[in-house]
């Protein structure tokens, strides 16, 4: 697990190590400079002064330049970001690089730090205003630094010009080329790719201009990660994140700050000599004929996941179409919620899963109704998914019922019938920030629940109504782009259901399940179906050392 922050909880424990007396701001900076250079050289080896018998870059790096020199160009913006670029300037031009150095701003009015390091890159070079460098039309560099804006960045930018356009490009289409005058740049983003909200990931709308950011083939941020790396538009704009050191040893004052969520322990998913009871027996509610698919799908991912037993319940004209399909999994007769509780008699069905192809006529709602316990029967932990989430939408009592051992599992088009105003605050144009995020979103969708939300998509986030969260990151060297494929949530809600059999909390229920969820997606790769991804856990399982 790694602790993301926002903005604001960056800034507060920069200000208690500087009020400490721990570090100064000046050091912060000049650590927050070195550790982007020495990115760079890790990024990039080939630029690293230090290879070599002599520290001299090779000759196809030389060839074509002039001086025989590597070239950046640092654009500041009027902030601290700024001051880390003056830092990172200096550093190059120390380590033999040919360097220029581009404002956004007025000088007079930098703070404090980022004055002082002006100042110092000025004894060493020189400055010019950016539209300088945006008449050029040309890059004239190897390594082009972004250092506009940071975590302050709080409205709208304008006055870049074609420079969005211009590093989407770079970034999309070439490969950086080093040594050639008239190559494209590696470009890196100090802290967050400017024009990106650190709290949100969304892009400051410009309304005549897309892209809205800078585009970076490496941004390096400090401490900690931002929430903004992993949210929203966050990772449409840069490639890779690296998080460098620069000595801070708080922790966010939050209770309960946001993690990203990590492999799942071996011996959490081990089974002990027992027998299948032990492990647990989930029930999944399926739909009338021809609608079982997603309710098998799930199925399958709650027995492969390792509940002991999984039972498939379904109207009675579905049987046969079920008893064709499946094998290992159980099946019975469950038309009505009298049939419903005759199975619940059985108190070793302690995980239920309900919603994919459910369907949402009135033998539904009954069934969802009386899962969530109306007419006394114990409530058991349940995801809902699917066809469960739009009864819940459409059902304002349905939806009070709900207990802190469900789970729900919405993606976007559900949740915003869920928690309309909750969608419509997420998805509203805004000029000021830091925006309301997806974390905010879910935090404030399971507090009103009172049970976990799952809340799908490129990066899934997930909360607790205590406010805990986290995030199962699917971005950068976890891509997964093919589980956009139908089924795939079924297979999710089958998975927590069935970790939730082995009686695992739901909140840990729900982060294992997402985590294995992507991991199967990455070890099958390219051209997944949703069937596929049960029949990856094993190898999932080996590679963790279960
Ligand atoms: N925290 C740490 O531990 C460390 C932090 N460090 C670095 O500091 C960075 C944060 O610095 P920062 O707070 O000065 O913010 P930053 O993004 O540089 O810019 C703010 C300026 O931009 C202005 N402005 C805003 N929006 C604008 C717009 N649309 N168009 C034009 N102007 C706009 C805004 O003006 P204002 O809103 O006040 O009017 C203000 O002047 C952080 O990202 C990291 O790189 C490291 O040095 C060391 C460790
Ligand atoms: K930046």
């Amino acid at each position: 697990m790694t602790e993301l922050l926002t903005a604001a909880q960056m800034r507060a424990i920069e200000a208690a190590a500087i009020a400490s007396g721990e570090v100064t701001g000046l050091e912060l900076m000049e650590r927050a400079g070195r550790g982007v250079v020495e990115a760079i050289f890790e990024e990039w080896p080939e630029l690293a002064p230090s290879w070599g018998p002599t520290p001299k870059p090779p000759e196809y790096l030389l060839q074509d330049d002039e001086e025989g020199k590597l070239r950046a160009v640092v654009l500041c913006g009027p902030g601290n970001n700024g001051g880390d670029g003056f830092v990172v300037a200096r550093l190059l031009h120390e380590a033999g690089w040919g360097v220029e150095v581009f404002l956004y701003g007025d000088a007079e009015k930098l703070p404090q730090d980022a004055r002082a390091n002006y100042e110092r890159w000025m004894k060493a070079g020189t400055i010019a205003m950016l539209d300088t460098y945006l008449a050029r039309r040309k890059w004239g560099c190897d390594i082009l630094i972004d250092a506009l804006f940071g975590t302050g960045l709080s409205r709208p930018l304008c006055g870049f010009g074609d420079l969005f356009w211009n590093t989407s490009d770079a970034r999309d289409c070439h490969v950086p080329q080093f040594g050639h005058p008239r190559g494209r740049p590696a470009i890196v983003s100090i802290d967050i790719t400017s024009g990106v909200c650190s709290d949100s990931g969304r892009a400051f709308n410009l309304e005549d201009c897309n892209p809205n950011a800078i585009s970076a083939h490496l941004t390096v941020t400090f401490h900690r990660a931002k929430l903004g790396h992993f949210l929203s538009e966050g990772p449409q704009y840069t490639d890779r994140v690296i998080v460098k050191d620069v000595g801070l040893t708080l922790r966010p004052n939050e209770v309960r700050p946001v993690v990203t969520i990590s492999a799942p322990y071996a011996n959490w998913l081990e089974k002990d000599d027992d027998h299948k009871y032990k492990h647990g027996h989930v029930l999944i509610l399926s739909g009338g004929v021809g609608s079982g698919g997603a309710a098998r799908l799930a199925a399958r991912g709650a027995l492969r996941i390792g509940a002991g037993v999984v039972t498939v319940g379904c109207p009675a004209a579905a049987l046969v179409e079920n008893a064709a399909q499946l094998n290992a999994v159980m099946l019975r007769e469950i038309g009505d919620s009298g049939d419903l509780a005759d199975v619940l008699g059985d108190e070793r069905i302690n995980a239920l899963c309900v919603g994919p192809g459910l369907g949402l006529g009135d033998r539904e709602r009954e069934l969802v109704s009386f899962i969530l316990g109306e007419g006394g029967v114990k409530p058991r932990p349940t995801v809902l998914d699917a066809d469960a989430l739009t009864l819940l939408a459409a059902d304002q009592e349905l939806f009070s019922r709900l207990h802190s051992d469900c789970v729900l599992t919405p993606h976007a088009g559900e949740f915003a019938r869920l928690f309309p105003d909750i969608a419509e605050k997420l998805n509203a144009p805004s000029s000021v920030g830091p925006f309301y995020s997806k974390v905010d979103a879910t935090r404030d969708a399971a507090r009103r629940a009172g049970c976990v939300v799952l809340f799908k998509g490129a990066n899934t986030v997930i909360a607790d109504p205590k406010g805990g969260c986290s995030i199962n990151t699917s971005v950068y060297d976890r891509r997964a782009p093919w589980l956009a494929t139908a089924g795939s949530g079924d297979v999710l809600a089958g998975f927590i259901a069935g970790i939730m059999a082995r009686q695992f909390a739901p909140v840990y229920a729900a982060w294992m399940g997402a985590w294995l969820h992507t991991e199967c997606a990455i070890k099958f790769g390219p051209g997944l179906i949703a069937e596929d991804l049960p029949e990856q856990l094993p190898a999932v399982f080996r590679d963790l050392g279960v």
